[in-house]
């Protein structure tokens, strides 16, 4: 069956797959999602939290609660927070729109409300991992150009100095900012085109990037979802939703799944830092209905033991997203766990998260399928050898355009071009096809990256840190597969004559240098490095060899 598009009246689009086969593209086939006028003048902040349904602050309803602690933060309180800090943002710093914020901390009850009031500012939020070393820190502050940094007395040690200086989460004066009886906020004017935050990501290649998301992005994101909960089948059918966040709210899957969270008027868990049997006792505790995960923590519910200590009943459905879940995982996870469902989805950073996903009850059914294209997007399926658009059936590079698609790259034009077109297409660097019915599916990556446990790691960065070892000729890093991480860096090291280093010292020297997860787990010595002859690491070589553990050829 074929339709026509409303946009070219001659052009045709198949309504089982969303193919059109006149401009090769495929269209989303929910429903189009109606979205404030993008001239209008509104920020992320006002958006989301216009949507909040009123029963949620009237019936007391908790927004945040901290696991640790047990502390809760009802709806009411959280909007006062809001306000408080915003005002006191105004009137005790020198903030003001378009100014960078750095943010250093793990998942408290302050970081929601910190975001969302920087953000109704037109202040960039900048979050970044507290665990960064300093040369990561270096790096990411020459990217982002922060004039303040909210951090954590810990994570505040290795932050360079800023213009306007560090606030500390637990200094009294960020209290007292949180508490204010003093309310006095002037309008800022945000445009939605403006930049709401800056998250990080290596993309295709390279080193990492901050990748700018702008205030409509999220609006698009989060009115989408908005949207479609009222207006499709849900897959939470709890009437109040309680979900579990181990996820980072500085990387994007844990950051708009937390806006989202906030803007349907549910409770947030938080936990500060992920432990199996902690939050196993949160899911009894706080009787969880939903936890958006990586396929590292079903992978370690599906096979633990311990699961049986813990009533885990309210538990219904899990989010998965951040790296492939394997079909075999998920059955196996579903044999154990018959009431809850798995609906996989798909994004990067720099789509400003969801780009697709499985969507009710009935998609749910198709495991391997990282579900449906998302509301408002398109997508193309790219030959990599022809640069021909491919249709229904047929594997190629995923391109993405749509309202969530990030700005550019900050300060870096070259990574930007290269990685969206004139005409706004996000060449993903993952190779994918769509089924006759619209279903999504990655079938391999051909960017270089690695992702462990979910987190990316980029092999040029490390093998940067490599080279400055006086004692190493040459390095390449690969992703060597893992059963629990999904993949652990994996370093070929060519020694400089007379060099013996050996593989502890080479880890050593890495992890002095990097976030944890970053760190080299697996190291091998070879006489060089196989390279293109345009001088390129032949990575999938290294790969292959690795696995195959072959002797010496290379
Ligand atoms: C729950 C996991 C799977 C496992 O937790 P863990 O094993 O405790 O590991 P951690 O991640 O907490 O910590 C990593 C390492 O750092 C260490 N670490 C930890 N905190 C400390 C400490 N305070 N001191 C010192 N060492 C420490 C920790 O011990 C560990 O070391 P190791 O045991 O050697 O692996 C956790 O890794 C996790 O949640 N990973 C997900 C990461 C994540 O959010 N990725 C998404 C990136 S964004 C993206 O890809 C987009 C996705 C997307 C998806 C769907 C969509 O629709 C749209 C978009």
């Amino acid at each position: 069956m074929t339709t026509q598009t409303s946009s070219n009246p001659n052009a045709t689009v198949d309504a089982n797959s969303g193919f059109c086969y006149d401009s090769r593209t495929f269209h989303s086939l929910r429903p189009n999602v109606p979205l404030p006028p993008p001239s209008q003048p509104l920020s992320l902040t006002d958006y989301a939290l216009s949507l909040i349904p009123p029963a949620a602050v009237s019936t007391g309803t908790s927004a945040l609660i901290d696991a640790a602690t047990d502390s809760r933060v009802s709806y009411s309180v959280f909007l006062g927070q809001v306000k408080s800090l915003t005002s006191s943002l105004q009137s005790l710093t020198p903030l003001s729109k378009g100014h960078v914020a750095l943010i250093l901390t793990p998942s408290t009850l302050h970081v929601p409300v910190l975001y969302f009031s920087l953000i109704s500012l037109g202040v960039t939020i900048a979050p970044v991992n507290p665990l960064s070393s300093q040369s990561e820190l270096t790096h990411l502050v020459q990217l982002t150009k922060p004039t303040i940094a909210f951090a954590t007395s810990t994570a505040a040690r290795n932050i360079p100095s800023l213009k306007f200086g560090t606030i500390l989460f637990d200094s009294p004066l960020f209290l007292s900012m949180l508490h204010s009886n003093n309310i006095n906020t002037h309008t800022v004017q945000v445009t939605q085109s403006d930049t709401a935050a800056i998250l990080f990501s290596s993309g295709t290649t390279g080193r990492v990037k901050g990748v700018e998301l702008t205030h409509r992005n999220f609006i698009a994101l989060i009115g989408g979802f908005h949207y479609l909960r009222n207006t499709v089948a849900s897959n939470v059918e709890e009437p109040n939703p309680v979900s579990l966040f181990t996820l980072p709210l500085f990387h994007v899957f844990g950051f708009f799944m937390m806006v989202r969270a906030i803007a349907m008027g549910e409770t947030l868990v938080l936990m500060q830092r992920f432990d199996f049997q902690h939050m196993l006792k949160a899911v009894q505790r706080y009787k969880i209905t939903y936890m958006p995960v990586s396929p590292p923590l079903i992978l370690a519910l599906a096979k633990s033991e311990l699961v049986k200590n813990y009533d885990l009943s309210s538990l219904r459905f899990l989010g998965s997203g951040g790296a492939p879940l394997g079909k075999d995982l998920a059955h196996h996870f579903k044999a154990k766990f018959p009431n809850v469902d798995i609906a996989q989805g798909y994004g990067l950073t720099e789509s400003g998260g969801g780009a697709a996903r499985i969507l009710g009850p009935e998609e749910n059914l198709r495991h391997g399928s990282v579900g449906r294209l998302a509301e408002n997007m398109e997508a193309k399926i790219m030959d990599p050898v022809t640069g021909e658009a491919l249709g229904p059936g047929q594997k190629g590079e995923l391109w993405l355009r749509g309202p969530t698609i990030m700005k550019g790259y900050m300060g870096d034009e070259k990574a930007t071009a290269e990685t969206l077109d004139s005409e706004g297409w996000l060449k993903t660097g993952d190779l994918c096809y769509f089924d006759s019915e619209g279903f999504l599916y990655i079938v391999d990556r051909l960017k270089e990256l690695i992702k462990y446990k979910a987190y990316q790691v980029p092999p040029a960065e490390l093998e940067h840190i490599l080279h400055a070892n006086p004692e190493i000729a040459d390095a390449a890093v690969v992703p060597y597969p893992d059963e629990n991480a999904g993949q652990i860096p994996m370093a070929y090291i060519v020694r400089k004559p007379g060099s013996n280093i050996t593989e502890d010292q080479v880890m050593e020297f890495v992890a002095k240098q990097v976030s944890p997860y970053k760190k080299i787990r697996r190291v091998s010595f070879i006489k060089s490095i196989p390279k293109s002859p345009a001088g390129k690491i032949l990575r999938r070589e290294l790969v292959d060899y690795a696995l195959s553990s072959g002797s010496s050829k290379l």
